[in-house]
Parts: C-alpha cells; structure tokens; sequence
C-alpha cells in the first residue's frame, strides 16, 4: 500500500476494467480470499492513520464495498479498536462475500447499528463504491452529511460514496475537506474519478493497495503524469539554443494577459521573447520587463517562430489566426484564439490541418471554452466528463489539448491521457491560465514535442502553487516571474 502524490505516475482503470481484474483474481484465490485482503488494508490504513482513535464508526452500504468495511471492522477489533457499524442495506440481499464479513464482524463482536453514533473520532465510508448507480438519498444522504460535515477525519473505501469512478463527477456534494482531515484507499486499481473533476475534493488523500492481483492485460484508460523529467541545460548555450517565442495578444485594456504570458515565456526560459500587442497603441517599453521585444503583430516572422496567441486577445484575434495557423511550426492557442476557432468552422479547419503538415500545436480551453469548441452547451456538459472531453477535442482538431481545472487533463490524438495531480485552488485567479500559455510556449520553442512540454509544464505550473508559502499571495504576475 502506498500514498499517491504528484510525482508518481501510475496507470488508471476505469469499471469496466475494474470488474474484469477483479474477475481474473477471485478465481485464482479461495472464496472470500479477496475481500479478506480489502478489508485488512482498510484496518491497517484506519490504524495507522489514526492510531489513538477511540470510537471509529464505519458506515456500511448494500453491495461489495459495505463489504469490504464489515471486514475492515472486524480487524479493527481485533486490534483492539472500538468500531460501531451502520448498515444502510438489507441483509437477506448482501452479495455473498460481504454476507461472509459480515457474519466476522458479529464473531469479532462488532455492534451492528441502526443510528448514526452521537460521536466518533474517525468515519470509515463504505456506504457505495464502484457499484454506485444514482446519487444517495434517505439514510444515505444522512449519513454522508454527518460523515463528511462532521469535519472529523474520514476514510472512504475504495471511493468516496456517490462519486463517479470514471468521471469524477459526484452526485453527492462533499464539499471541500479540511487539510489532512479525508483519506481514501483506492483498491485494487487507482480509478481516474479520484483525481479529475469533483474527485480531488472528495477524496483528499489517496492510497492504493492493487490487493496482490495483477492488472497486466487491461488497457488503462488514462495515466498519472507524474514529474516530468528534468532536462539539463548545456553550458555550451546561447539565447538561440531554446528558441524564439512571439506572444500574439492584449487587446485594448487586455493587454495585461499578453504581458503575463511572455514573462512566463522569460521565466520559462525561451531565448527571446517576442510581445506583439492587439492594442492599436501599444506602449513602447513593459516596464520591469526590459528583455521582452515589441513588435507589431504584421511584423512577426511567424514560419520562423514559437506563438502563443489569444491571451487577452479580444476579437481582434480573428484577423490573424488564419495566417498564424496556417504558418507557425510551433503553436499555443488560448482564451480568445480558442474562443473564434469555436466560432469559425474554416479557421477549425486551418487548425485540422496543422497535424498533417507536421506543424505542433497545443491548446489550453478551460472548461468554458471546452464546451464552445465541442459545440456543448455549458460548462458543466464537460465537467460531466473531462477525460472524454479533452480526447475528443484532441480527435477532433488533431492538437495536443490541455483541459484546465481541478485534475487537468492533458491529451493527444492515439496516447492514453494523462491527469496533473499538482496545483491547488489558488491558481484559480485571473492571468494564470496565461502564465500557464507562456510557459508552454517556452517548452515548445526548446524544442520538446508537444505533448511532453503540455504535460511538462502543466507539472511545473501547479508545483509551484503548491510550494507557495501560505502566507504570501499567489498572484499570476508573480507565478509568471519564478
Ligand atoms: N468482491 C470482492 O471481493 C471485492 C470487492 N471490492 C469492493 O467492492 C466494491 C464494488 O462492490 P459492488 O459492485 O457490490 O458495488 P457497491 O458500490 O458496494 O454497491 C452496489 C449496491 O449498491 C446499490 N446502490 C447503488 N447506488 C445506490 C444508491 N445511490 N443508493 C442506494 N443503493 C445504491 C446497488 O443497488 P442497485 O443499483 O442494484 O439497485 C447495489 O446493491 C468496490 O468498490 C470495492 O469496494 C474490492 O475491494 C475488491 C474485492
Ligand atoms: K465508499
């Protein structure tokens, strides 16, 4: 068993695949043998996480995952822990391994319960896993309140209850968690909902333990980035060795976003870093930014340079977007780019194109942005599934695509996607999906593929949010400058 951080790549597995390793193992093992193993690493986890804990209550729903946790109490009291059971089910129906735990847990001496504990020290949430078909409701719903409310630590089993293991979506609304406060063990297989969408949230910490068995043979569905690697630069350099990149933005009274991507480009380490403003009156120098070139955007050598385009952009992007999708070798749409080639069938084309002409490109949509180039109504449609979003995005424009949010997706057309696991909440502030722009900018113009520099800098981009200190303010000005 261990805890999954940011650095840690790993395959992930939607319930299809689930089901059928789960499948494959129980019929090499004794009956029940599997469910033994679930439980056992909930106990020790429990344990170990909490190991003064006096009263541990374990809600226990009508399927496999109650099942694991009947089991888990069991343990727990054999280690001499006090856990009270809640049983949201009826046990004439319970599958029959949980049936099994549950006839442990009552010869271990568990109490079996109706209500709720007036008081507990630690909640293990076992009410739904996989098996989850609709938002809870009743008891249920109850219960997940007292769990999840109660700011009282909490370990889910296998899943936070009510949430989507493919998608991330929750029916429930957990809420955020304090700090530290919510664990989840991930069994068997670590599932993508965990670390997309609403899933962060929910499951605070994740821990997996694949119970012995093996997933060799399923494809995943999507991986864990983890850190990228890190690439030395030679002492025998000079500004030409990283590459020119031009950022192509700020319109009137937006001009703000351009400049933050091109600092970002600078920090970022491109060789020279090019600012070609929309505003008809560009001033003639950023001031604490000596190093980075005005130019006029009809001045721009585009077949010789890195863009990044649409920062701040306005409508005043269109005039320009044919041009630079048909001749930038190296390309980062955003925000406003993004938002006309939503708009413009022809200009989605031009981009189409770029593919077969070996010309890399990546795009950065938000969510918002997502919805209008799939033709989706809202937001929420691709909040409902963000790694089919982001493929289906990468299919269609034959780009490399970066869907931000909580759990950003990165894709690329024929690669398995991937999902960032750095970053925090204080990124979502204005400018730092422009910072995010320049810095993939510079990656590209060193020379990386597209998809190692969107998921490279998409790391590094949330590790520095995260080693932020609490008690200075994370503005995008001064992301852009580390
Ligand atoms: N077998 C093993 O050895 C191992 C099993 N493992 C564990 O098994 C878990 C999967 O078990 P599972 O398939 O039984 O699904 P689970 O989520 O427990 O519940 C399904 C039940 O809930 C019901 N239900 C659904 N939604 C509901 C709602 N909103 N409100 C109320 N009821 C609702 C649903 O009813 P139905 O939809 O059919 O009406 C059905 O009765 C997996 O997550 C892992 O923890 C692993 O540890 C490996 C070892
Ligand atoms: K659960």
């Amino acid at each position: 068993m261990h805890r999954i951080t940011a650095y840690y790549q790993a395959d992930l597995f939607d319930v299809a695949a689930t089901r059928r390793i789960e499948r494959a193992a129980a019929a090499k093992l004794p009956a029940h043998a599997l469910m033994r193993r679930a439980g056992l690493a909930v106990a020790r986890l429990a344990a170990a996480l909490h190991p003064h804990a006096r009263a541990i209550w374990i809600a226990c729903g009508p399927g496999n995952n109650g099942g694991d946790a009947f089991e888990a109490a069991a343990q727990l009291r054999e280690r001499s822990f006090h856990p009270i059971v809640t049983f949201a089910g009826d046990e004439a129906r319970l599958p029959d391994d949980a049936r099994d735990a549950l006839a442990r847990a009552r010869a271990a001496g568990v109490p079996i319960l109706e209500d709720a504990p007036t008081e507990h020290d630690l909640a293990i949430d076992a009410l739904l896993g996989l098996g989850a078909t609709r938002a809870p409701e009743g008891r249920m719903a109850q219960w997940l309140t007292q769990i999840y409310g109660a700011g009282k630590p909490v370990l889910a089993v296998d899943l936070p209850s009510g949430l989507d293991a493919d998608t991330g979506h929750c029916s429930f609304d957990f809420g955020p968690g304090a700090p530290g406060q919510r664990h989840c063990l991930s069994l068997l297989t670590l599932k993508p909902g965990l670390f997309t969408a609403h899933g962060r949230d929910a499951a605070g910490a994740v821990w997996f333990d694949d119970l012995g068995c093996s997933s060799d043979g399923e494809a995943p569905c999507a991986r864990l980035a983890g850190e990228p690697t890190f690439r030395p630069r030679a002492h025998a350099s000079h500004k030409g060795s990283f590459g020119d990149v031009a950022i192509l933005g700020g319109d009137q009274g937006m001009t703000g976003a351009a400049v933050l991507a091109a600092t970002a480009a600078l920090h970022g380490g491109a060789g020279r870093v090019f600012l070609a403003l929309l505003d008809p009156r560009p001033p003639s120098l950023i001031e604490p930014w000596p190093e980075l070139m005005l130019r006029r955007p009809e001045q721009l050598a585009l077949e010789h340079l890195t863009i990044v385009c649409g920062c701040g952009g306005g409508d005043a992007i269109r005039t320009h977007l044919a041009r630079v999708l048909a001749q930038a070798p190296r390309l980062v749409l955003d925000a406003d780019a993004l938002n006309a080639i939503a708009d413009d069938a022809a200009l989605g084309t031009l981009l189409t194109q770029r593919s077969q002409h070996r010309l890399a490109t990546v795009m950065t949509p938000h969510p918002l942005e997502a919805a209008r180039l799939l033709g989706l109504s809202t937001a929420v449609d691709v909040q409902a599934d963000r790694l089919a979003a982001a493929a289906s995005l990468a299919r269609r424009f034959q780009a490399t695509v970066v869907l931000k949010g909580s759990g950003t997706v990165v894709a690329s057309p024929n690669e398995v996607p991937t999902i960032n696991l750095t970053g925090n909440a204080r990124l979502a502030t204005g400018g730092t999906g422009d910072v995010l722009a320049g810095m993939i900018g510079a990656a590209l113009a060193s020379g990386l593929p597209a998809l190692q520099a969107a998921q490279g800098e998409v790391w590094r981009h949330g590790a520095i949010a995260d080693a932020w200190p609490h008690d200075k303010p994370l503005t995008a000005g001064a992301l852009a400058a580390t």
